[in-house]
C-alpha cells in the first residue's frame, strides 16, 4: 500500500488550520504550508492558535524548488483557487494525490483542468463549524472529511488517504457515492451559508426559528430539483439528514460565508447561488429563492466595499 509521508497544504484558514494541526502533530516538518512571503511573515510573527494550542508550521513559498508532496490539500476559498493552483505547481507531481476541501461542486474539475493530474479524489468536509478571527481558529466539532473516487472504487489512493487520516486521527468517511455526498453538502451551503450571510445569523437562529429554517430549506429544495436533472438525485431524505447536522453545530458559530461578510471579504456566492441559477436556467428549473440571494449578496458586498 502507498504510504503518505509528506503533505503540502494551501489555505491556512479556518479549515486548513483545523485539519492542518492534526497533520502537523503526526508528520512534523513533513507537513508543509505553502504561502507567499507576506502570509508567512504574518504566520511566523504570531503563530496559529488552533483551539487554544499555539502552532508553528513548516512554511514554504511557492517559488521554492520543492520535491512534489505525496498529498496536496487545497483549503482556500473558491475565488482563490486559480492563484493557489499556480502557487502549488512545484508541489504536485505525477503521483501526488490531491484533495480539495472547498465547498461547492466545481473545485475538483477546476483542479483537474489545470493540473491534468489523475490522482484527484473527490472530497469535502462536513460537521465542522470552524471560525477564524485573526490568528485564532475555533471549532466545537472537527466534523469529518468525506472522500472517494468518482467511480466509487477503493483505489490505492483512497486507501492511502484512509491510512493517513487514521494515523493523524482525522475523522473521515468513504461514502458509497461521493458525488451524491458533495451535492448534498452543496445543497446545505446554498441554504445555510447564503441566508446566514444575508441575515448575519449564527447557527442558533436556524436551530430555533422555524420560519428561518423553512426559508433555508426552500433554497435547498431548488438544488434538489436540479440534482434530479443531472442524475445526482437528491431527495427530501437528504434535506432532512442535514437537520441532524445543523442541530450539532455550535449555536453561536458562523458559516464561512457569514465570516466573509463580517470581515468584509468577497463571498463564495458565485459558487453557490451563481451555480444554482446557471444550472436552473440550463435545465429550465425555476430558482426564485436563489435568484434573490444572487442579487442580494453581491449588493451587500458592494455596500461593504464603499466604506
Ligand atoms: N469554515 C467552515 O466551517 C467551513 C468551510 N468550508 C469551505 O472550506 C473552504 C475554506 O474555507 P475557510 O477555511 O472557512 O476560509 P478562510 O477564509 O478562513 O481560509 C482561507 C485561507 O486561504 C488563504 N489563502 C488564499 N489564497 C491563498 C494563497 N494563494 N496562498 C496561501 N494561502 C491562501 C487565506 O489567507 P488570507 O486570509 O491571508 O487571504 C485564508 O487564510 C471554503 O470553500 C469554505 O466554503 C467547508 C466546511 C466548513
Ligand atoms: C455550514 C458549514 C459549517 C457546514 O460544515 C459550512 O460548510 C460552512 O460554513 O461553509
Amino acid at each position: 500500500m502507498k504510504r503518505i509521508q509528506s503533505v503540502a497544504l494551501i489555505g491556512l484558514g479556518a479549515i486548513g488550520a483545523a485539519y492542518g494541526s492534526k497533520l502537523h502533530t503526526l508528520l512534523g516538518d513533513a507537513f508543509t504550508v505553502i504561502a507567499n512571503k507576506e502570509r508567512i511573515n504574518r504566520y511566523t510573527a504570531s503563530g496559529l492558535d488552533v483551539d487554544g494550542t499555539m502552532f508553528h508550521f513548516n512554511y514554504k513559498t511557492s517559488e521554492a524548488n520543492a520535491e512534489p508532496a505525496d498529498l496536496v490539500i487545497f483549503a482556500v476559498k473558491n475565488d482563490h483557487l486559480e492563484q493557489a493552483l499556480t502557487d502549488m505547481e512545484h508541489h504536485i507531481g505525477p503521483n501526488t494525490i490531491i484533495l480539495s476541501l472547498l465547498n461547492g461542486i466545481s473545485s475538483e474539475e477546476e483542479i483537474y483542468n489545470n493540473t491534468r493530474n489523475e490522482h484527484i479524489l473527490y472530497s469535502m468536509c462536513v460537521g465542522i463549524d470552524a471560525v477564524r478571527r485573526d490568528n485564532r481558529i475555533r471549532f466545537s466539532s472537527i466534523g469529518k472529511i468525506c472522500f472517494g473516487e468518482k467511480d466509487q472504487s477503493h483505489s490505492e489512493d483512497v486507501l492511502a488517504v484512509k491510512d493517513l487520516f487514521e494515523r493523524a486521527r482525522i475523522p473521515y468517511e468513504i461514502p458509497e457515492d461521493i458525488r451524491h455526498t458533495i451535492w448534498a453538502k452543496f445543497m446545505f451551503n446554498v441554504g445555510i451559508n447564503q441566508i446566514s450571510a444575508v441575515l448575519r445569523a449564527p447557527y442558533k437562529y436556524f436551530q430555533e426559528v422555524p420560519s428561518l429554517h423553512k426559508w433555508m430549506e426552500q433554497a435547498m429544495y431548488e438544488v434538489v430539483a436540479i440534482s434530479q436533472e443531472v442524475g445526482v438525485n437528491l431527495t427530501e431524505a437528504d434535506v432532512h439528514s442535514y437537520r441532524t447536522i445543523l442541530m450539532k453545530l455550535s449555536p453561536d458559530g458562523q458559516t464561512s460565508m457569514l465570516q466573509d461578510i463580517v470581515e468584509e471579504r468577497k463571498t463564495e456566492v458565485e459558487y453557490f447561488a451563481g451555480k444554482v441559477c446557471e444550472l436552473g436556467r440550463k435545465y429550465g428549473i425555476p430558482t426564485p429563492v436563489n435568484d434573490q440571494l444572487y442579487q442580494l449578496i453581491p449588493i451587500i458586498e458592494d455596500i461593504a466595499s464603499l466604506k
